[in-house]
C-alpha cells in the first residue's frame, strides 16, 4: 500500500471556486506530500466528475502525489486513481474493498472509536475523522469533536488518523498532539488568497 501524504486537499467545487488553480499553487509547494481528495457536489454527474478527477490525476502525477476520488468508487477505477474514500452514505468498507482491491489506498469516516474500529476491520487503510471543528463548507454535520475526539479514535485504531472539518493552521498541532497524522481540508486552501502560503502554513504546522 502507498505511503500517504499528511495533507489532504479536498477540492472545492462550490460555485465561484476554481479547483484547478487551487491544485495547482497547492502541488507546487506541497509536491509529493499532497494528497488530493476529488469531491464533488452531489448533483455533479459522473461525467463531471470523471473529467475533473482525470485532470486530477494527471497533475497529480507530476509531483508524485496522492489522487484519491471520494464517494464515486468507479470514477476512482476508471482515472487510475490510488484509491478512494467512503463514508457513512457510501459502500460500506469492505465492499468498497473489494471494488478498488487489495493494494488501494481506502479512506472512510470514523466520527466515533466503534465505527472506527469496524472500519478498519473491514478494510479502511485510513481514517478520516471529524468534524473536528465548526464548518461552513459541509451541511449536516454533527457538532465538532474537537481534538479530544480525535483522540479516542486514534487511540482505538493503528492506521493513520487524518482529522478534518473547520481545520486551520492554527488548529493543527493540537490536533496532532490528539494523535492525528494528518489533516484534511477545503476552506484552509481554496478560501484563502493565496493558496500556496496556505499550503505551506498548513505544511509547517504539521511539521513536514
Ligand atoms: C478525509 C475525509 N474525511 C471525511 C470525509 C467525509 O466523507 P463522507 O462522510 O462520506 O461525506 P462526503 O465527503 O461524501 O460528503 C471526507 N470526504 N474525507
Ligand atoms: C467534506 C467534509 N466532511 C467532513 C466530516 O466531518 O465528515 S467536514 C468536511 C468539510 C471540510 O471542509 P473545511 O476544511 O472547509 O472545514
Ligand atoms: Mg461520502
Amino acid at each position: 500500500m502507498p505511503s500517504l501524504g499528511r495533507l489532504h486537499l479536498i477540492t472545492d467545487t462550490r460555485p465561484g471556486r476554481d479547483p484547478l488553480t487551487v491544485l495547482r499553487a497547492a502541488l507546487a509547494v506541497a509536491r509529493a506530500e499532497l494528497v488530493v481528495q476529488v469531491r464533488v457536489t452531489d448533483d455533479a454527474t459522473d461525467r463531471e466528475a470523471y473529467d475533473l478527477a482525470r485532470r486530477v490525476v494527471a497533475l497529480c502525477a507530476r509531483y508524485d502525489a496522492t489522487c484519491l476520488v471520494n464517494d464515486r468508487l468507479h470514477v476512482a477505477l476508471a482515472v487510475g486513481a490510488a484509491g478512494g474514500h467512503v463514508g457513512a452514505d457510501d459502500l460500506p468498507v469492505g465492499a468498497a474493498r473489494r471494488v478498488l482491491g487489495a493494494t488501494a489506498v481506502l479512506g472512510a469516516t470514523a466520527r466515533d472509536p466503534g465505527t472506527a474500529v469496524e472500519a478498519v476491520a473491514a478494510g479502511a487503510s485510513y481514517l478520516g475523522v471529524g468534524p473536528c471543528h465548526a464548518t461552513s463548507t459541509k451541511t449536516g454535520l454533527p457538532a465538532p469533536i474537537g481534538p479530544a475526539g480525535v483522540r479516542a479514535v486514534a487511540d482505538a485504531v493503528d492506521v493513520p488518523v487524518v482529522a478534518i472539518g473547520g481545520v486551520t493552521a492554527a488548529k493543527v498541532p493540537a490536533l496532532v498532539a490528539a494523535g492525528a497524522y494528518g489533516v484534511a481540508v477545503v476552506g484552509a486552501v481554496s478560501g484563502a488568497a493565496d493558496p500556496a502560503r496556505a499550503t505551506a502554513e498548513l505544511l509547517g504546522a504539521l511539521g513536514c
